[in-house]
């Protein structure tokens, strides 16, 4: 091969040579490019090629010129700084970014190989310069951008370092501090001029939470072992002055890019804060806030530890859990902070019943339990509940009222009654519903029966609840005589249950359980009341003689605020005259002082509805309310009806209501009238009405129209 000597002519130019090679010297380039930078690999070919092609567009653009001139001209390195920088922000090392030049020197050579001694010597010195020049510029720049990134990563550390809340200790390979953030000074009481050169377990001395020993810190222990990142959490950090801080402590090993170790770096932070919230946080998730008592969630917990330490000596616990009679009344008449004030008075008396070592819990609105440990023979159960039941009988006074509550007590015991925390709640639970249902100010104990019953009423509310989105619900209607003309003035509608499994259940069965879950029984006698007015409405509709319909209404409709506005609904409506409309309403209902009832009653008797006492005598003996309520009609119990003939002290009372009732402007009408015998004593003491069997049972209201209205 024979070169061509200084300034002679070449058969082929150089910038010819680049331009017609360019993509075979980078493909034979990019082969070992890959090779050169770990981040390579995976870079697509025009990424990794970045702007080398424009650089040898460059020279190209270049040769001619330089070459013509008797000096060879300095080439435009533009392209070479670039891409440095877009190497740089890749993550290419310096060596990395050197290499891929060395690369291309080769690339290039290989592909000349066959025709270099065609170039000029001229030429080749322009080549290699060139990519010399380019390849001390890419370095060059590549330096210069990574001091100064360098720099500012430096400032911004520092003010990072300066402004975070944790602690940042460094020492050196010997463990002596050689550094410390503000936060590091304030947390450990370390001036950075006192800690500097001090061991670091001196600056960062720590004790074990639990016992309160001093134990080698997280920095101590990486000093020791260089080992990876260590971190802790329950330890107590011994400031300069003494004081005790509960802290984090994480270490890391610090090593310099030959391996060399360094030192470590060590973060406290202080959680002492996090620990007074946390702790607030406990206490607020076990306590109830009006009372501070525990709430369930801290009684299952003692109940869980009272239960293992019962089991393992051989002892007994009872719970007892009470609910207040009538405790929504007071809140209703005399306000939420009345009722507020009556539970935390409530919280009092209870905990003066018990013994420390026994639990008073909030489990509900107005529900408590007291966890006894203990209490030795069962008999004492019974006296602390009297005590219990004997000291919430006591008047409370309440924003200048005098009020007495009373209250529904029931008793589960361990381990006769279950094993666990919620069988033995859920079973004091059933035994008070027991106790509530046999009336106000009654104790109950748990009997196994008991939680047959109490599922059996969960299952039945499930069905109900089903019933009358399956539209299994249907209305009876029986008629109401006036006993002179034997004319059909109304009729009571009775709400039947045709269950597909159960059959028929009576409403005497039903509407007790109902009445145990507010919005089940509030949805069922908006229904009752809605189809009845439907069914009153059809009758005049389709021309028969008005015939008013007497509709139960439960004490728990009574309770809602919604019921005056929903009879006014429905009568507007169905375009119904209000007085063709009945509401039954039991004498304990009316007798229950239940706040607000007396006011509703009035708003409905205002709007035309009439007003009947049902069963009426089986009640209160006390009969004022009849002076003050808008009542127009007295039904006399059946009980009463029933026995006329042969019980004299039946027959007393029903002359007496008839009485009561004629003095008093009220019609009077007997219940459960079911021998001519009845009707003819009824009328010869005066009663007016009657409704029974003898006239006709409940019937369907197609049936009832046959029969009565036709
Ligand atoms: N032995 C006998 N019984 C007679 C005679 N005449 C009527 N009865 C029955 O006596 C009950 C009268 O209704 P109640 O006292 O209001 O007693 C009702 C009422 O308290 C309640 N109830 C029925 N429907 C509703 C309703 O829609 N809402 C509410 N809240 N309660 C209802 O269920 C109770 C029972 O209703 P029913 O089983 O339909 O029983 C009805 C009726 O079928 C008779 O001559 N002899």
């Amino acid at each position: 091969m024979t070169r061509a000597p200084s300034g002679e002519q070449s058969s082929f130019t150089l910038s010819e040579f680049f331009r017609r090679e360019a993509e075979s010297i980078f493909e034979v380039w990019e082969v070992d490019a890959r090779k050169a930078a770990d981040c390579a690999s995976r870079l697509p070919s025009r990424e990794l090629r970045n702007n080398l092609p424009e650089l040898l567009k460059t020279m190209a653009d270049h040769a001619d010129e330089a070459l013509s001139g008797q000096s060879i001209a300095k080439l435009s390195v533009n392209a070479a700084r670039n891409h440095a920088q877009l190497r740089w922000r890749r993550g290419y090392s310096l060596k990395e970014v050197a290499r891929e030049y060395g690369i291309l020197r080769s690339a290039i050579v290989q592909t000349l190989s066959d025709r270099i001694s065609e170039l000029s010597e001229k030429e080749l010195r322009f080549l290699f310069e060139s990519l010399d020049g380019a390849i001390v510029e890419s370095v060059g720049t590549y330096v210069a951008i990574s001091n100064q990134e360098r720099e500012s990563e430096q400032e911004r550390l520092q003010v990072t370092l300066r402004n975070i809340s944790d602690g940042v200790i460094c020492t050196d390979a010997d463990g002596l501090t050689h550094y410390l953030n503000p936060a590091a000074e304030r947390i450990t009481g370390w001036s950075g001029e006192d800690a500097i050169g001090k061991p670091v377990g001196e600056v960062v001395a720590v004790l074990d939470e639990a016992s309160g020993q001093p134990v080698e810190s997280m920095s101590e222990l990486t000093l020791r072992t260089r080992d990876q990142s260590a971190h802790r959490s329950d330890i107590l950090l011994e400031r300069k002055d003494g004081r005790q801080v509960p802290v984090e402590e994480a270490a890391a090993p610090l090593w310099d890019s030959g391996g060399e170790f360094l030192g470590v770096v060590v973060t406290i932070r202080d959680v002492s804060n996090v620990r007074a919230l946390t702790a607030q946080l406990g206490y607020l998730a076990t306590r109830d806030p009006l009372t501070g008592l525990p709430n369930r969630a801290l009684l299952k917990d003692r109940l869980m530890q009272e239960v293992a330490h019962a089991e393992r000596h051989g002892e007994r616990l009872a719970l007892m859990y009470l609910d207040l009679d009538l405790f929504k009344e007071v809140n209703d008449m005399l306000g939420h902070t009345a009722g507020d004030d009556l539970l935390v008075e409530v919280a009092e008396r209870l905990k003066n019943c018990v013994r420390r070592s026994d639990t008073v819990c909030r489990v509900g609105g107005d529900e408590f339990i007291l966890l006894l440990t203990e209490f030795g023979e069962m008999a004492s159960l019974n006296e602390l509940g009297s005590k219990v039941s004997d000291t919430l009988r006591e008047p409370f006074e309440l924003e200048g009222h005098t009020v007495e509550i009373s209250t529904s007590v029931g008793i589960s015991v361990f381990p006769d009654d279950g094993h666990d925390p919620d069988s033995l709640i859920r079973h004091a639970d059933t035994a008070m519903y027991q106790a509530k249902a046999l009336g106000r100010n009654n104790m109950q104990f748990f009997a196994p029966a008991m939680n047959r019953r109490a599922r059996e009423r969960r299952e039945l509310q499930r069905e109900l609840r089903k019933a009358l989105a399956e539209k299994q619900l249907s209305l009876h209607f029986q008629p109401q005589v006036e006993l002179a003309t034997g004319k059909v003035l109304a009729a009571e509608v009775l709400l039947r249950w045709r269950h597909p499994r159960l059959g028929s259940v009576s409403p005497n069965r039903f509407i007790p359980v109902a009445e145990e879950r507010r919005e089940l029984m509030i949805s069922i006698g908006d229904w009752v009341l809605e189809e009845s007015c439907r069914q009153a409405r059809a009758w005049l509709d389709a021309g028969y003689p008005p015939v008013r319909v007497s509709v139960n209404v439960s004490m728990v409709q009574l309770r809602g605020d919604s019921l005056v506005d929903h009879v006014a609904d429905v009568l507007d409506r169905f375009r119904l005259p209000p007085n063709q409309l009945q509401l039954e309403l039991t004498e304990s209902v009316l007798m229950s002082d239940v706040a607000g009832a007396a006011d509703r009653i009035r708003s409905l008797e205002k709007m035309g509805v009439r007003i009947s006492v049902d069963d009426f005598g089986t009640g209160y003996s006390s009969l004022s309310y009849l002076k003050d309520l808008p009542v127009d009609e007295l039904k006399i119990d059946q009980t009463f009806v029933h026995d006329l003939a042969s019980d004299p002290d039946k027959a007393a009372i029903v002359n007496a209501i008839i009485r009561m009732g004629q003095s008093l402007n009220l019609r009077v009408i007997a219940e459960g009238v079911e021998t001519s015998g009845l009707v003819d004593y009824l009328c010869a003491n005066g009663c007016e009405y009657a409704q029974g069997f003898y006239f006709g049972k409940p019937v369907t209201a197609k049936r009832f129209e046959g029969r009565f209205l036709s």
